[in-house]
């Protein structure tokens, strides 16, 4: 085939508007779910037990143990508290860390999955799992664990921190970037990823100086959903590889870790994918698509996130051992990465600021 894509639409449900927590117990009863097992992490219990209490009888109870990069510790733990309840279902209340609890959850029990995100790392839109054991983190792919439903509330998002907000807000825009040069991409990916990054892009910055800008909220979770939802459909390359392997290797935070490489990945990669380069271009209005991602980053760093690797306490001397680990495993990318280039752009990454 010349020039032709494939397209796989995920099956999604998407209940998307303020105030949309309100539909929960009527998505749980359409999914046959009698038992709820309620999934947060640890900071946000007062969230999962309010939305317990409104699933009233379908709800078997709280598991607020979710941890970033879903250790395999923390799915034992879960995978005792489902016996426990003996739920038949699991609500996922929060952001990547807690959907993708469920995920483990629905691959290795095969429980249908409700997810109400609450950050806009866009996790609920994709068949990508993940689970870190040994400080190694393994990803894969099953359309299984796809949430069922996806309940889209901004007001879940009011008390998202801004410098979170930002940071979850450029993984997001990571996964339509990788999706715009992605070898599987087509017409529609593309649509969504121009929307996607739009929104996100103009969202963002009134984010940062307003966090509780209600309309900034809903531009952000629209983009967060359609950013994910690129994710889901295509697969990944060189940003989303190293970001795994640092996740992994270090246990460094996900979104903070995807907003320091970003822009660094963005400059060695569009000179070898013109035509993501071009809808970079044109939906963030700019000649300069890594000068407007890392603007981005700065924006984030003003809000206290961590501005280059070294400030996530990764050591120089560690940056070959990635670059390693990158080059023994990696994933289809637009340019063809060699260790001198990965090494130029980790150690970037590493002093932080702008290659
Ligand atoms: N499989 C996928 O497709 C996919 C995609 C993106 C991210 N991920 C995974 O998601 C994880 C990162 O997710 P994340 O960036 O959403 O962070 P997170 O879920 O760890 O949340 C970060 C922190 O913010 C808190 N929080 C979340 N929402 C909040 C809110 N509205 N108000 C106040 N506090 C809130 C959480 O309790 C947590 O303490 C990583 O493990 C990453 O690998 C997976
Ligand atoms: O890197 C991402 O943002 C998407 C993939 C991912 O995080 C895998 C996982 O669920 O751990």
């Amino acid at each position: 085939m010349t020039d032709g894509f494939v397209y796989e639409a995920q099956p999604m449900r998407v209940v998307f508007g303020a105030g949309s927590t309100a539909v929960l117990p009527a998505e749980a009863e359409r999914l046959g779910m009698r038992r709820a097992l309620v999934l947060s992490t640890p900071q946000q219990r007062g969230l999962a037990t309010r939305v317990a209490a409104l699933l009233g009888e379908r709800a078997a109870g709280v598991f607020d143990g979710a941890r970033m990069h879903v250790p395999v510790e923390t799915v034992a733990a879960a995978e005792a508290a489902v016996a426990e309840a003996d739920a038949d279902g699991c609500v996922a209340v929060g952001g990547g860390s807690t959907v993708g609890l469920g995920k483990a959850l629905a691959l290795r029990r095969a429980l249908p999955v409700l997810a109400l995100p609450t950050t806009y790392a866009g996790s609920e839109m994709t068949p990508i799992w993940g689970l870190t054991e040994n400080a190694e983190k393994r990803t894969g792919r099953d359309p299984a664990v796809m949430p069922r439903s996806v309940v889209y509330d901004p007001d879940l998002t009011m008390t998202l921190p801004a410098a979170v907000s930002v940071t979850s807000g450029i993984n997001a825009l990571a996964h339509a970037v990788e999706a715009l040069y992605a070898p599987d991409g087509s017409p529609v990916v593309a649509a969504m990823a121009e929307r996607g990054v739009r929104d996100l892009a103009n969202a963002l910055p009134l984010l940062a100086d307003d966090p509780g800008d209600r309309a900034g909220r809903r531009a952000a979770l629209c983009g967060a959903w359609l950013c994910g939802a690129c994710l889901g459909a295509t697969t990944m390359g060189l940003h989303h590889k190293l970001c795994h392997v640092l996740g992994g290797m270090f246990d460094l935070p996900h979104a903070e870790t995807h907003a320091i490489v970003l822009p660094h990945v963005a400059a060695l990669n569009l000179p070898a994918a013109p035509e993501a380069d071009a809808a970079l271009r044109r939906v963030l209005d700019t000649d300069d698509v890594p000068a407007a991602l890392a603007k981005l980053t700065a924006l984030a760093t003003r809000l206290g996130a961590p501005g280059g690797l070294q400030e996530l306490g990764v050591a120089e001397d560690d940056l070959p051992r990635v670059a390693d680990e990158v080059l023994a495993r990696p994933y289809a990318n637009p340019w063809p990465v060699g260790r001198r280039d990965l090494l130029g752009l980790l150690h970037a990454a590493h002093r932080g600021g702008t290659s």
